[in-house]
């Protein structure tokens, strides 16, 4: 396939190393861990402290809604405490949307203020931006050691134009091997490989595993039939989700929903991966099932799809 490309060559290169691959590949298995959810049953003792602490950092002026959406995903399914750092000062200001979030406004201290509210699980990304501010907070995250770490949005494209941030990434992976986790859409995986889109999508089990060797982790491959891999676990597909999903802010819904997943599976025997996988099939199961009672595709929001996730958490516990 001829692709054009500021870098073409790279491409062709690409292409070439694949086609060995793209012959031989067997097909990816199929993503079947609802069952999971049993683990996440609570015992009638539990308080929000075994539920876990969630901080979510991005929102920068002009992108509050998309950690407002996180957040709200991350309350509706299941973390103790969800804290929101948000770059914009107004929308930090202001009282917020859904008071059981705890909003902050970020600055220049993201390593104190890790190290001060010592969250279960860090979650970064959603509208962050690219400021020195958004820069600040990427490092103190990749730098903050044990918890569990989801990336996401503009903090990939900042890995991507940093090749120092790639460095830390793979330090962090190589100290805490499964504790990080990327969510690139196939632009933001795109733009991690420096091929287009369009070449992520020619061959995206080839393209997963390109990004599963860059940087170490967890990735989960977003879009029609999304792919999730990690260096200890082959790719496996998700077949659930539909065209309704193609808004604005389903993927911060998505990050806010693995980082509540796994800030409960500490005390509930989910590791990052099993949280990840939870995740993205629970994500576009409930997308579906709103299609079938005729809420979408056409005009499905995100903020129907976490209530929906919510039901059917529940059901499945
Ligand atoms: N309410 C808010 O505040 C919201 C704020 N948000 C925040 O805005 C920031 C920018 O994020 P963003 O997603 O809008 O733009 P961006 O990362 O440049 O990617 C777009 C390009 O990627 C590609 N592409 C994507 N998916 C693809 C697919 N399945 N299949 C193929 N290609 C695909 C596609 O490229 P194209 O095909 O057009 O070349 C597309 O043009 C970010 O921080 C986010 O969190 C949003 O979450 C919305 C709600
Ligand atoms: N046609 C589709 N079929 C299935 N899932 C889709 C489709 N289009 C989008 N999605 C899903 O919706 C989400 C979109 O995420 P993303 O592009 O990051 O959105 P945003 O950055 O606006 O929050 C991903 O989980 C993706 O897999």
């Amino acid at each position: 396939m001829a692709l054009l490309h500021p870098n073409s060559s790279r491409i062709l290169c690409y292409e070439a190393a694949h086609q060995s691959d793209t012959m031989d590949m067997t097909p990816p298995r199929e993503l079947k861990s609802l069952e999971l959810i049993t683990r996440l049953k609570r015992a009638p003792s539990e308080h929000k402290g075994s539920a876990g602490k969630v901080l979510l950092v991005g929102g920068a002026p002009g992108m509050a809604g998309a950690l407002m959406l996180s957040g709200k995903a991350a309350l509706h399914l299941g973390a103790g405490w969800t804290i929101l750092e948000m770059l914009d000062p107004t929308s930090a200001h202001a009282l917020p949307e859904q008071a059981e979030l705890m909003v902050r406004l970020a600055s220049f201290n993201a390593r104190v203020q890790l190290e001060t509210t010592a969250p279960d699980v860090i979650a970064i990304g959603p509208g962050l931006g690219f400021s020195a501010l958004a820069k600040d907070w990427l490092i103190a995250s990749l730098c903050f050691p044990k918890v569990p770490l989801v990336i996401d949005a503009d903090a990939l494209n900042l890995i991507a134009d940093n090749p120092e941030f790639l460095d830390l990434l793979k330090q962090r992976n190589t100290a805490f091997p499964g504790m990080t986790v990327l969510t690139p859409h196939p632009g933001e995986a795109a733009h991690l490989l420096n091929i287009t889109a369009a070449a992520i999508q020619a061959n995206r089990t080839a393209a997963l595993s390109d990004l599963v060797k860059l940087t170490n982790s967890i990735v989960v491959l977003k879009g029609q039939h999304t792919l999730v891999a990690s260096p200890l676990h082959p790719v496996e597909q998700c077949s659930q989700g539909n065209p309704g999903m193609a808004i604005g802010g389903m993927g911060d819904v998505l990050t806010g929903t693995i980082a509540a997943l796994a800030a409960q599976g500490i005390r509930h025997n989910l590791d990052l991966w099993e949280s990840s996988c939870i995740g993205i099939q629970l994500h576009a199961t409930a997308a579906d099932s709103l299609v079938a009672q005729q809420i979408g595709p056409i005009g499905l929001t995100p903020s129907e799809l976490i209530l929906e996730m919510r039901n059917l958490l529940n059901k499945l516990l």
